[in-house]
């Protein structure tokens, strides 16, 4: 694909891999020498509390600014009194009074703040090098915006951010020289594979997936899906939506999406193989056909460290990956009829501008009320796919901040319509 990148793809150019092998390496030596100061987006969940293991594990390397969280007050002053942050947050407001209760009980002195405002505020505080963006769902794209602005780097695992707001995000990191690391694991393999590489010489971007949750599972017996089944990730400890989205494989039709953003590959050269191990994290292939993959143990830690840590490699104690062990690594192509979110993603990726947008928020939608028990797994596509065709005649080329804030309500009304009107619940 000679890097599709630009106007022709429908994005910006790829983002951080096309240094040199001299910068990389420069680079490389100052952020050895350099202690990396970490705001921390969604402390309390899966993504957040494997950040503060690296960071605990690493104090001379890492320290804590920020943290934000939802509403596990104990967490997080359990965390505070850890890490000494100069600022926590608490999304839910209504836990303000019991957090700064909490907080001076424990003998910790540092701003409190609350709500939405209180979780941007975090996010552009103070001195922090690095915000690592946690928040699931695209409520993390305010404050994620809200650091860009203020001149942080980003460690991005919260994709939705990107798939939403993928139109106004990508022009604002340039605006502010704001560097954005990827922490997503496939994305993070990508990135890896691509450190040194000559611009242009990307041909194509291999996506690999677990399968989910039902990779076993005979189509015809998705019917019987209950949300305990939905809930069991083969390979990975993961927040509940994003293993229903691997359940759906939702989550790697987003990773495509992801991937197109970050790396300005084209569509059609982005290809997903499910390889049921999760060991080969994902791979590039160069234009002289040479494919290059990342490997590792499923385990977000890495990820993440190296998204923190860009361009230096920090020493660390995990396990060391035992090929021996694992002793076979298959891969195969998806069933896209299983898996029709799959196809969706693509659709609404080549449509792009505010598509993404739609479809992140269908989706977000669609999954909540699969785990409040409104509908059935099987509905999920049938309410992205229906809000997606909605769209279609308001379609945005260019969508601005506020058409994807507005944009998003709108396919959320219109999957809770489709519900009350008793459609697509199977
Ligand atoms: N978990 C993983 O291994 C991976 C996750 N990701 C992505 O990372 C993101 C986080 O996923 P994960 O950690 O699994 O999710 P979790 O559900 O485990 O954690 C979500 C975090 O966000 C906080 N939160 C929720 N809503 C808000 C809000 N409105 N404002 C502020 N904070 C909020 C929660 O707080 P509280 O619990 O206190 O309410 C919690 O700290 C997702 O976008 C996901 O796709 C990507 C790759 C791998
Ligand atoms: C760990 C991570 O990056 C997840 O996004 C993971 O990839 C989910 O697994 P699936 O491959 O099943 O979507
Ligand atoms: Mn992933």
């Amino acid at each position: 694909m000679a890097a599709t990148t630009g106007a022709a793809a429908g994005a910006a150019a790829p983002v951080n891999t096309d240094a040199s092998a001299r910068q990389t390496l420069e680079r490389a030596l100052s952020g050895l020498a350099l202690k990396k100061r970490i705001t921390l987006l969604g402390s309390t969940g899966s993504i957040g509390t494997q950040t503060l293991d690296i960071v605990a594990a690493c104090p001379d390397a890492f320290s804590i600014v920020g943290l934000a969280a939802g509403g596990n007050v104990d967490l997080l002053v359990e965390q505070a009194v850890l890490f000494r942050p100069a600022i926590v947050a608490i999304r839910d407001a209504s836990k303000y009074g019991a957090l700064r209760a909490a907080l001076t009980d424990a003998g910790v002195t540092c701003e409190v703040v609350a709500g939405e405002e209180g979780v941007v505020a975090v996010a552009a505080y103070g001195d922090a090098d690095v915000v690592v963006t946690g928040i699931v769902g695209v409520a993390g794209l305010q404050p994620t915006l809200a650091a860009i602005r203020a001149g942080k780097d980003i460690a991005l695992a919260n994709k939705e951010t990107l798939i939403a707001g993928g139109p106004v995000v990508l022009p604002l990191l340039k605006e502010h020289g704001v560097t954005m690391t990827p922490a997503d694991s496939e994305h993070s393999a990508i990135f890896q594979c691509l450190q040194g590489a000559p611009a242009d010489s990307l041909s194509k971007v291999i996506l690999t997936a677990s399968g989910g949750a039902f990779r076993d599972w005979n189509a015809a017996d998705l019917e019987k899906v209950q949300l305990s089944d939905a809930l069991k990730h083969p390979n990975w400890s993961m927040g509940a939506k994003i293993t229903i989205d691997s359940a759906t494989m939702m989550n790697k039709g987003l990773e495509v999406i992801e991937a197109h953003y970050l790396f300005g590959a084209a569509y059609d050269d982005i290809d997903i193989v499910v390889h049921p191990q999760s060991i080969v994290h994902s791979m590039v292939e160069m234009a002289d056909t040479s494919v290059i993959a990342q490997l590792g143990w499923p385990d977000m830690r890495l990820p993440l460290l190296y998204a923190i840590a860009w361009p230096a490699r920090v020493s660390m104690p995990y396990e060391r990956l035992d090929l021996v062990k694992v002793g076979a690594l298959t891969f195969r192509a998806p069933d896209l009829a299983k898996y029709p979110c799959i196809e969706l993603a693509y659709a609404a990726g080549r449509l792009g501008g505010s598509a993404t947008a739609v479809i992140n928020a269908a989706n977000e939608a669609a999954v909540e009320l699969f785990r409040q028990d409104k509908v059935h797994y099987l509905a999920i596509p049938k309410l992205i796919e229906a809000t997606l065709d909605a769209h279609r005649s308001d379609w945005l080329a260019n969508p601005s901040l506020d058409d994807i804030v507005a944009l998003d309500s709108y396919a959320r009304t219109v999957v809770n319509g489709f519900v009350d009107a008793g459609r697509y619940l199977k």
